[in-house]
């Protein structure tokens, strides 16, 4: 059962459409992603989901309950990790939280035992009384989502939750989106990594200059769209390369000295290639990166 739908959604800043006339519908205890390159137009979607700023035209029903008249309702069932770290620095890492639950309403027992659990579930506990100025990055970012837990959220928006972290923080924030929505939680997330996206979530929209361009599980969208494989084949330029594309049949994609081959058999791939020129190349599985490249003319980046 859907439980955050966006129907005709637009949103205009100064004559700029950050969000172009979108649907979309995210399944109770989905993660579901949007996936986009920066100024796709991924966190304006967020912050009209939790009410931090208003629908252009459309309409977005939370638990049935519509972003333009049940705001303040919305968003006690919803809660937010910012991209920013909008931390209190001088505080520890204990009264960041309890200052926030005071936002809810919640009685201080109640927000002590919530915390003390958050704590332990994020393995901060050990630094409970520390300052957030003496945290590392991952630390911080892992706060900000323990921060959004307080109230005890149906639906978690994590945006942009790993930008920046090392390989072993980002691990840690993966691990985690799994244990909550192993807990039943449904977790919407915004990323512009795709192997983030392929890793935690059951169903993504695909964002570019605020349309949605395609819909559907990563797997889905892979077949879909690419095949099974792709092969990369390096040209000593872009004229050689133009060259070669017209001598190999099927799909097939140019960026720069660099053509992408899709196709679902890659021993079929190599041999095409080999028979086409002496460039080099290598056969490798496709990826959302891929499905946005062939969607879009550019990757991710
Ligand atoms: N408050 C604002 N005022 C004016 N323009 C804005 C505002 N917020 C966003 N925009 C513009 O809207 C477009 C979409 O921005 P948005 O932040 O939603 O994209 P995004 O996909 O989340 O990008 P990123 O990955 O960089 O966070 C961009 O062109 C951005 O410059």
């Amino acid at each position: 059962m859907a439980i955050v739908v966006g129907t005709d959604l637009t949103k205009t800043y100064n004559g700029l459409r950050a969000v172009d006339n979108i649907n979309f519908s995210i399944e109770r205890t989905e993660c579901f992603g949007f996936l986009g390159p920066n100024g796709a137009g991924k966190t304006t979607v967020m912050k009209m989901i939790s009410c931090r700023s208003p629908v252009g035209s459309g309409d977005i029903v939370v638990n049935n309950m519509s972003v333009k008249t049940d705001a303040r309702k919305i968003k006690s069932v919803i809660g937010v990790a910012t991209q920013e770290d909008n931390l209190d620095r001088d505080l520890t890492i204990f009264e960041n939280l309890a200052i926030y639950s005071r936002y809810f309403d919640i009685s201080k027992g109640v927000a002590k035992k919530r915390i003390d659990k958050l704590l332990g579930f994020f393995d901060l506990t050990s630094k409970r009384d520390t300052r957030v100025d003496e945290l590392s990055g991952g630390m911080k970012r892992k706060l900000i989502v323990a921060r959004a837990l307080v109230n005890d959220p149906e639906i978690l928006i994590l945006d942009e939750p790993t930008t920046g972290l090392d390989p072993q923080a980002r691990r840690q924030i993966w691990d985690t989106v799994i244990r909550l929505k192993s807990e039943g939680k449904t977790i919407i997330l915004t990323t512009h990594y795709m192997d983030e996206a392929e890793e935690l979530c059951d169903r993504l929209a695909l964002m570019f200059d605020g349309k949605i361009l395609e819909y559907g599980s990563p797997k889905e969208l892979i077949e879909k769209i690419i095949g099974t494989n792709v092969c990369e084949l390096y040209a000593p330029d872009k004229e050689s390369a133009n060259e070669i594309s017209k001598t190999i049949p099927g799909s097939i994609e140019q960026v720069g000295s660099r053509l992408y081959i899709y196709g679902n058999d890659a021993n079929v791939l190599r041999r095409m290639c080999e028979a086409a020129t002496s460039a080099k190349h290598s056969v490798r599985r496709a990826t959302l990166e891929d499905v946005f490249l062939k969607l879009t003319g550019r990757g991710l980046k």
